[in-house]
Parts: structure tokens; sequence; C-alpha cells
């Protein structure tokens, strides 16, 4: 049988995200004693890459060999760290919004047939 997971009403991506973006601003210049995201922000740029660096790949580690449980607890830290990153680099969630719009009901193999030969 399928697992399934009960989804929240309030945790509807765009409001959830928006709030942790808002979060993840308003934490940056906090403690990084007490604040895990103000941590993140004084060690730089490149430990936060290799945080979401370390995320994805936990996240492909339960997608391949764990379960749902495992997974969504990846997916979360995963999209956490990419927040974190895109606040730290300044590009808002809209924009990255923006962007998937923009894509809509264009297909990822008609659009990369459509690229340039070399
Ligand atoms: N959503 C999250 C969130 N998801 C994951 N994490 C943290 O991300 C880390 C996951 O990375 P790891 O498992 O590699 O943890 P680790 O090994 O301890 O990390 P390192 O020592 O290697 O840096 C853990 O410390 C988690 O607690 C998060 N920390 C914070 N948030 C949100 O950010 C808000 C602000 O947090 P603070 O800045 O800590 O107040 C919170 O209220 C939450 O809404």
């Amino acid at each position: 049988m399928a697992w399934r997971i009960m989804t929240s009403p309030q945790s509807q991506s765009g409001d959830t995200l928006s709030r942790l973006e808002a979060t993840i601003a308003a934490r940056r210049a906090a403690d990084p004693e007490t604040s895990y995201v103000a941590k993140l922000n004084a060690s730089g740029l490149g430990k936060m890459s290799q945080k979401l660096g370390e995320e994805a790949t936990e996240t492909i580690i339960a997608a391949l060999a764990q379960g749902p449980r495992e997974l969504i607890g990846e997916a979360a830290d995963l999209l956490f760290h990419l927040m974190v990153l895109l606040g730290a680099r300044g590009v808002p969630l809209a924009d990255v919004l923006a962007e998937l719009d923009r894509r809509e009901g264009v297909s990822g193999i008609a659009e990369k047939a459509s690229r340039p030969k070399d």
C-alpha cells in the first residue's frame, strides 16, 4: 500500500516558505550561540554551500535507502539550508517562485531540445 502523509492545512508551501524566509532574515544577525541561522551566516557562504551539499546528499541517501519519514526530514533540512543560502545572497524567495512560474507548462524535454546546438 502506498504510504501517505497527512498534509497540515497550515503547511501550504508558499506560506510556509515565506514565513521561513522572514524568520531567517530576522535571525541572521542574532547571537550565533543561540541561533543556528546566525551561526550559519557567521560561518560564511562557503560553509553554507557545503551544508546545502551535505543535506542534498543526505536527501539522496534517504530517497534511495530509507523510508518516507527520513526523506521528509532530509528534504526539510535541504529546503531550510537552501533558504538560508538564498537569504545570505540576497535572493528573494519570490524571485525563485517567479522563475518557476515562468517555466510553468514548458516541458523540460522540449526546453532542452530548443537549446542552441554547439
Ligand atoms: N527550519 C529550521 C531548521 N531545519 C533544520 N535545522 C537545523 O539544521 C541542522 C541540520 O544539519 P545537521 O543535521 O547537519 O546538523 P549538525 O550536524 O548539528 O550541523 P553542523 O554542526 O555540521 O553545522 C540542525 O542543527 C537542525 O536543527 C533548522 N534550524 C532552524 N530552522 C528554522 O529557523 C528558525 C530559526 O532558528 P534559529 O536561528 O536557530 O533560532 C527556527 O525557528 C526554524 O523555523
